[in-house]
C-alpha cells in the first residue's frame, strides 16, 4: 500500500530539548495507524509537525508523496490532511448542526459578489449543504441534539461533532489526538465505531495517538511505539504487548495488557 505519510528522519529540538530524535515512521494508505509510547516520547511534536503547526529542525515530511515539510495547517488541508480539532471557542454559541454546515470549504455564500447576485445558486447549495449535515448528524448520533449550542454538548458529544466536522470536510487522511480522553464508554463505542465506518467505507486513513491501550488494540493496525524521540517498534498490538523491549521501556516491566 502507497505511504500516505511518509517521515524521514525527523528531528525537533526545542533549545537542549531533542524532543524528536532522526525520526522516520509512515502511514500506508487506507489504515488506522496508531502511535503510542511513554509521556515525553516525542508524539505530539511529532504529530504537530504532520499537522504543520511547526516546522522540524532538520528532516523531510511527505504527503501523499510530496514535500509538504514546513507548510502549515490550511495548506495541508488543502492537501486532504485535516487534524480534530478541538470546536474553536467561536463556534460554542453556534448549533451543533450548524457548527456542521460551517466545514465545506468555497462555499458560494462566503462571497459578497454571489450573496447578492447569484442567490438562487447560494441557496442551492445551503440546502445540499443542510441535507449533508442533517444525514451526518445521523451517522454520528447527535440528530437528537443538532439544535442545542455546541458548547452544551458532552465532552464525548463533542468529539463526535469533531468527527461530523471530519465528515463533512471529506479529507483523506485524519490525525486523532487521544479520542478516548474524558469520554465515557457508550459515546466511545460510537466514536469507534463511526471512526471505523469512515475507514471502511470511506476509505479515509487515519493516525491516531492514543493512551486507552484497549481502543488502540480495537481500532488500530499497525501500532507504532515511540519512546525517547524515536521509533522504537511497529506491528500488530498483539505483537507489541509481548515484545520483552516494549514491555520494559513502556510499560515498566508490568504485563501489558491493561491500561497505559
Ligand atoms: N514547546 C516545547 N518547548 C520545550 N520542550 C518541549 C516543547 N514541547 C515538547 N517539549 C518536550 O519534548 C519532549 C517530547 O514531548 P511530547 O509532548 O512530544 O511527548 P508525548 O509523547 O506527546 O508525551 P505525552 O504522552 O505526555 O503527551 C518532552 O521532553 C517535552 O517536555
Amino acid at each position: 500500500m502507497p505511504k500516505i505519510i511518509d517521515v524521514q528522519n525527523v528531528t525537533k529540538r526545542f533549545g537542549n530539548v531533542l524532543a524528536v530524535d532522526d525520526c522516520s515512521l509512515s502511514v500506508e494508505e487506507g489504515t488506522i495507524t496508531g502511535l503510542i509510547g511513554p509521556n515525553g516520547a516525542g508524539k505530539t511534536t511529532l504529530f504537530n509537525m504532520v499537522a504543520g503547526a511547526f516546522p522540524p529542525t532538520s528532516g523531510r515530511i511527505l504527503l501523499g508523496g510530496e514535500d509538504v515539510t514546513g507548510l502549515k495547517a490550511h495548506a495541508l488541508f488543502a492537501r486532504g490532511l485535516l487534524r480534530t480539532f478541538q470546536i474553536a471557542q467561536d463556534f460554542s454559541n453556534m448549533t451543533a448542526l450548524e457548527n456542521l454546515m460551517l466545514v465545506p470549504a468555497g462555499q458560494s455564500g462566503e462571497s459578497l459578489f454571489s450573496a447578492c447576485f447569484r442567490r438562487g445558486k447560494v441557496t442551492a447549495e445551503e440546502d445540499e449543504t443542510r441535507r449533508r449535515a442533517d444525514e451526518v448528524m445521523q451517522v454520528i448520533r447527535l440528530s437528537h441534539v443538532k439544535n442545542e449550542r455546541a458548547g452544551n454538548l458532552s465532552g464525548g458529544q463533542k468529539k463526535l461533532l469533531e468527527l461530523g466536522r471530519v465528515m463533512m470536510a471529506k479529507p483523506r487522511v485524519v490525525l486523532l489526538d487521544e479520542i478516548a480522553a474524558g469520554v465515557n464508554r457508550t459515546l466511545l463505542n460510537d466514536l469507534a465505531a463511526v471512526v471505523q465506518s469512515l475507514n471502511r467505507e470511506d476509505g479515509l486513513t487515519f493516525f491516531v495517538i492514543e493512551h486507552d491501550m484497549d481502543l488502540i488494540a480495537r481500532l488500530c493496525d499497525p501500532v507504532i511505539v515511540m519512546a525517547a524521540g524515536s521509533v522504537m517498534m511497529q506491528g500488530p498490538m498483539s505483537e507489541i504487548r509481548n515484545d520483552p523491549e516494549v514491555i520494559e521501556a513502556y510499560f515498566g516491566g508490568a504485563p501489558a495488557a491493561g491500561a497505559h
